[in-house]
Order: C-alpha cells, then sequence, then structure tokens
C-alpha cells in the first residue's frame, strides 16, 4: 500500500486514498479469471501468451523462461509459469480481428492442419524456451487462409502445451484446468485445438480482460489472493 504524500511530492491524492500497487498484466488476468483449486492454469492469450499455474511448489528455471510469483495462502500457493513470444502479435502481422473469426469458423479443430510452423513475431523466445536466437516458422504458406490461420494457432496451442509440459517436468503440481484470458479467449476453434494439444478441460473465463483482476485487487486486496475466489459479485 502507497500513502500518498503532500501534493507537491506526490499525486496529490487525498490522505484517505489507499492505493493499491504491484500487480502485472498476466497476474491481474490470472485474478480476473476466478481459479480457486491447485493444479488449475491461466493462460492469457494477448498480443503475446503468458501462462500461470496455481502450484503447491515453486519452480524456478531460467533456462526454460519459468519462474514463480507468491500468491500466498495456507499452506502457501505460487503462481507457476512463463511469458512467451508467440502471442496475438503473430495473427494481428497477418489477420484483422474480423478475419480472425470468420476463418476460424471454417477450421476443423479436430485435425491436423499438416503444417509444423513456430509462430514468433521475430527472432527469439523466452518460454518454454529461452534462447535468443530461435528463428520464427510460418513457411510453406499454403494458398488457403484459413489452412494457413490453422497452421499458425495449432503452432501456438504446441508452444502453450510444451510450457505447461515443461512445469510439470520441473515438479509444478499437476495440471487440471486450464481457464482463457484475452483477446484469443473467445476463438472456440482455438480453444478446442489446444484442449486436445494441452489434454485437459479448456475454457473461457467469464471475465476475460485484465483490468477486472486489477479492479478486484483495488477492492479486495490481500484477501483475494491465496485460493480465495475472484467471482464474487462486484
Ligand atoms: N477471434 C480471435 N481469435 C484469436 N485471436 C484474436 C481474436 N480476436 C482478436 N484476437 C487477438 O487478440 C489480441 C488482442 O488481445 P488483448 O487481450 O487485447 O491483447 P493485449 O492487451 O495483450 O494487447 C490481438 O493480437 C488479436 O490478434
Ligand atoms: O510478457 C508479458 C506481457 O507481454 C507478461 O505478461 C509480463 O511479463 C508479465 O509478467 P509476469 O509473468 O511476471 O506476471
Amino acid at each position: 500500500m502507497l500513502w500518498p504524500r503532500a501534493p507537491e511530492q506526490g499525486l496529490g491524492l487525498p490522505q484517505t486514498c489507499c492505493v493499491r500497487a504491484g500487480t502485472t498484466d498476466s497476474i491481474a488476468a490470472f485474478l480476473a479469471a476466478g481459479t480457486t483449486q491447485v493444479g488449475e492454469a491461466v493462460t492469457s492469450l494477448g498480443s503475446t501468451m503468458a501462462i500461470k499455474l496455481r502450484s503447491l511448489i515453486r519452480v524456478e528455471d531460467a533456462q526454460f523462461g519459468v519462474y514463480s510469483h507468491r500468491l500466498g495462502g495456507d499452506p502457501v500457493q505460487w503462481l507457476v509459469g512463463g511469458a512467451s513470444n508467440t502471442g496475438g502479435v503473430v495473427l494481428r502481422k497477418f489477420f484483422t480481428d474480423k478475419a480472425l473469426k470468420q476463418l476460424s469458423s471454417e477450421i476443423d479443430p479436430e485435425e491436423g492442419s499438416g503444417l509444423d510452423y513456430y509462430p514468433l513475431p521475430s527472432r527469439g523466445q523466452r518460454f518454454p524456451v529461452c534462447d535468443e536466437n530461435l528463428e520464427p516458422k510460418l513457411e510453406p504458406r499454403p494458398p488457403e487462409d484459413a489452412r494457413f490461420l490453422h497452421g499458425i494457432l495449432e503452432g501456438m496451442a504446441h508452444i502453450e502445451a510444451t510450457g505447461y509440459q515443461k512445469l510439470g517436468e520441473l515438479g509444478a503440481s499437476p495440471l487440471r484446468r486450464v481457464v482463457t484470458a484475452g483477446g484469443g479467449a473467445k476463438n472456440p476453434t482455438w480453444r478446442r485445438i489446444r484442449e486436445r494439444l494441452i489434454g485437459v478441460p479448456v475454457e473461457s473465463a467469464t471475465w476475460t480482460e485484465a483490468c477486472c483482476g486489477t479492479a478486484l485487487l483495488a477492492l479486495q486486496g490481500p484477501s483475494l489472493l491465496g485460493g480465495a475466489s475472484a467471482t464474487a459479485n462486484h
């Protein structure tokens, strides 16, 4: 908590104003998504892809871009995960949001694309492997836009699945369910591709915007952390 100083020193807020600070966008998205159980995770599919798994075990491994934030509770829970360079920023290079919706409806998520892409906006990856020289792979490009999109969505789902697999290998609590936040959460085709590849139920969050988590944190403070549900009627 930050208490404001005199107006000439700070923000000029009244003494009665309590400011809560310190979250990141993907932690805010995690809080908004309303998980309560160890083994539940949130994938934020925004411009980049970030994953956070509610775990009893803390895991850190810079080689794979894996780190943990302390969530709280008794016993203490951790948000284990990482932030990848893949994500919607790659989709935006090729498709408008309107085209994404139309083309996604033409994809059969039960079938493989037959392509082997590694979607990145440029060279370099942070998670699930940390390698500044890793190159994107988005070729060959088929003539059909829907198939091209299928390959990209599948490639990103592979990266996400590998990420969750890596958390398990490094000793985090076993994954049971994935909730989705961010702009990619509104894509049911992608959700099904991801579910097939990750191997646990994948759902869309009721609140997909990180700002909802920030608002909940401002309202409830530390009582929101450590197993409390974020889906209170606010
Ligand atoms: N139907 C869709 N399917 C998949 N991705 C989508 C869809 N609509 C929008 N997006 C992607 O969502 C991203 C924006 O999500 P958002 O959570 O607002 O991102 P951020 O706040 O990180 O910039 C864009 O990169 C866009 O390509
Ligand atoms: O890369 C990101 C956004 O582009 C991550 O969301 C950001 O790094 C959040 O960090 P943390 O994982 O510590 O919550």
